[in-house]
């Protein structure tokens, strides 16, 4: 595999070089991979700016198209895609056609998003010369893009949240340039996407800068990235400490810069007494289908479940225990993530108030071994290091005294990407209760549904305050992520003639509008 990174279109090598690590051996792939030069960073961030200007105020029919170019790029090349995305991440072939599928269709959403316009927030107050005792005059507000954007890859969606992912899905579709940083965990599954959007770029006739792709194990090239000035905004996904530490970057740059990280979530699921009364054995076994779902790997997994104690919880832990006792292990995405999941399930069984209720097989350097595992609500409330994320196979239950007990426990928790109620209609009074709660704390609330698997959707909001985010005003998935990467601009009394085409009388681009008189 030619081990290239991409700078403005151009495959460039470097002297330094990493291989890629098959996640299921944890043994070194064939294939070097060039180690991106601060100088070729500088560069892709340079010709990031220079192609700025322009591409920002192409069309709204050029991006869509240059959107959907890139996913009929990605389809060309699918099977050599998904081939390398196995290897890399130790994801199965259908996960990985499906998250093929939903790369495709996030950039086909917001080649629509794009035609329809809405994002341009096209907004006019009429000038009003005779208004007493002062005029107005003609203002006209619209939405820009940022500038350029730096992307991290995230490991455990190699495809959906990478390189092509819904951060550079986004950040294109509102106009900015993107640099993406690859995750070392699956570089040539990057360097497939990446030449897959620069033969985009080059086909739709685009600036070159509009799209580089750098690659390092290490941080000291994502660092750089974050830090250069061209550098205008930070989508990322990943750890808490990677999110802060980009965060930190941004703050202290002579221009501190926003990061939209999404970092750990534990995503409460509550068992509402009329369902599991109802069902204790279906919810039993649908949680550990969630929870164990390719390995745990998703900021989504639902890492603690609260229930009353009482017979009723008795059946839904006979019935998760069965299922979750017959969870083989699985690959995880790299080695660090495998050991950082076996540090993560140490910690819980050593801490006296947590007891293993079940466990698949033991895992390995490789693979994530299953775990279930109990505490009581009092014991919750009292050690909040019960409440860290353990991104793996994982979960914990936490059994409440009462439905009192449920309420406290939600409002212990920081914030979340969802939160999840099971409920009947009886459980309604008290599901009632507990909504601004909910609301306070996640991003997404659902009812009778599990939280792994996000739709790619208009409404979809996939973020929540921190530690689930670092800016809870916004979504990494679903169509109105195209607004972390604008912001508005007013003007005032500027000719028809030189305004942007988005604001002129005579509307060109067909834009929705909001006219006051
Ligand atoms: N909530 C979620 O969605 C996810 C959470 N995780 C959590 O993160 C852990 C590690 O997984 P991983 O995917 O490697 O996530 P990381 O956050 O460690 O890495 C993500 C990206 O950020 C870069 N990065 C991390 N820390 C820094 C830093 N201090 N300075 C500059 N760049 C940095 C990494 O660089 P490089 O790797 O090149 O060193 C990588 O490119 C998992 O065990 C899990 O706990 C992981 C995936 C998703
Ligand atoms: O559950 C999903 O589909 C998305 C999860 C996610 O965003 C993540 O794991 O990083």
């Amino acid at each position: 595999m030619d081990g290239s990174y991409l700078i403005g279109g151009q495959r460039r090598t470097s002297a330094q070089t990493f291989q890629g690590i098959e996640a299921a051996t944890g043994q070194a792939l064939p294939g070097d991979f060039a180690v991106t030069t601060p100088e070729d960073l500088a560069l892709a961030c340079t010709l990031a700016e220079q192609a700025f200007d322009h591409f920002r105020e192409t069309a709204p029919e050029t991006r869509a198209t240059f959107l959907e170019t890139i996913a009929t790029a990605l389809e060309k090349r699918s099977e050599a895609i998904v081939a390398r995305a196995m290897l890399e991440s130790g994801l199965p072939q259908g996960r990985l056609n499906g998250e093929l599928g939903r790369t495709t269709g996030q950039l086909r959403l917001f080649a629509s998003v794009v035609r329809e316009g809405d994002w341009a927030g096209v907004v006019i107050d009429k000038a009003l010369p005779e208004r007493a005792p002062l005029p107005r005059p003609d203002l006209r507000s619209r939405q820009i893009p940022v500038g350029p954007v730096a992307v991290f890859g995230a490991s455990n969606f190699p495809l959906a949240f990478s390189v092509a992912g819904g951060d550079t899905a986004s950040a294109l579709a509102a106009g900015c340039p993107v640099v993406v940083k690859a995750h070392p965990a699956h570089p040539g599954t990057s360097l497939l996407v990446g030449q897959a959007i620069a033969e985009a770029v080059e086909q739709c006739s685009l600036p070159s800068g509009t799209f580089s792709l750098i690659q390092e194990p290490g941080y000291a090239m994502g660092s750089a990235l974050v830090a250069h000035p061209a550098i205008k905004a930070v989508g990322f996904t990943g750890s808490r400490s990677g999110g802060l530490a980009l965060m930190a970057v941004a703050a202290a740059r002579a221009e501190p810069i926003p990061v939209y990280a999404e970092m750990s979530s534990i995503n409460p699921v509550v068992l509402l007494p009329a369902a599991l009364a109802a069902r204790a054995p279906e919810l039993g076994r649908a949680y550990v289908a969630s929870l164990s779902l390719f390995a745990g790997q998703f900021c989504t997994n639902p890492g603690i479940l609260i229930a009353q104690t009482g017979p009723d919880l008795d059946r839904f832990l006979a019935a998760a225990c069965e299922a979750l006792n017959a969870v083989p292990p699985q690959v995880m995405l790299t080695p660090g993530i495998a050991s950082a999941y076996d540090r993560g399930i140490a910690s819980l069984t050593e801490n006296e108030g947590v007891q293993v209720l079940a466990a698949g097989a033991d895992g390995t350097a490789t693979c994530g071994g299953a775990r279930l595992l109990v505490t009581d609500g009092n014991d919750f409330l009292a050690d909040p290091s019960l409440t860290h994320e353990v991104f793996g196979p994982s979960s914990l239950i936490v059994r409440v005294r009462d439905t009192a007990q449920i309420a406290q426990i939600l409002e212990s928790l920081q914030g979340q990407l969802t939160a999840t109620l099971h409920l009947d209609e009886a459980d309604y009074p008290l599901a009632a209760s507990l909504l601004p709660i909910l609301e306070r704390k996640a991003g997404r609330i659902l009812a009778n549904g599990w939280p792994t698997g996000v739709e790619v959707s208009r409404s979809m909001v996939h973020g929540g305050p921190f530690p689930a985010t670092s800016d809870p005003r916004t979504t990494s998935v679903g169509a109105m992520a195209i607004h972390r990467f604008l912001r508005p601009v007013c003007y005032q009394a500027i000719p028809d003639a030189i305004l942007p085409p988005a604001l002129k009388a005579s509307n060109p681009q067909n834009l929705p509008r909001r006219e006051f008189d």
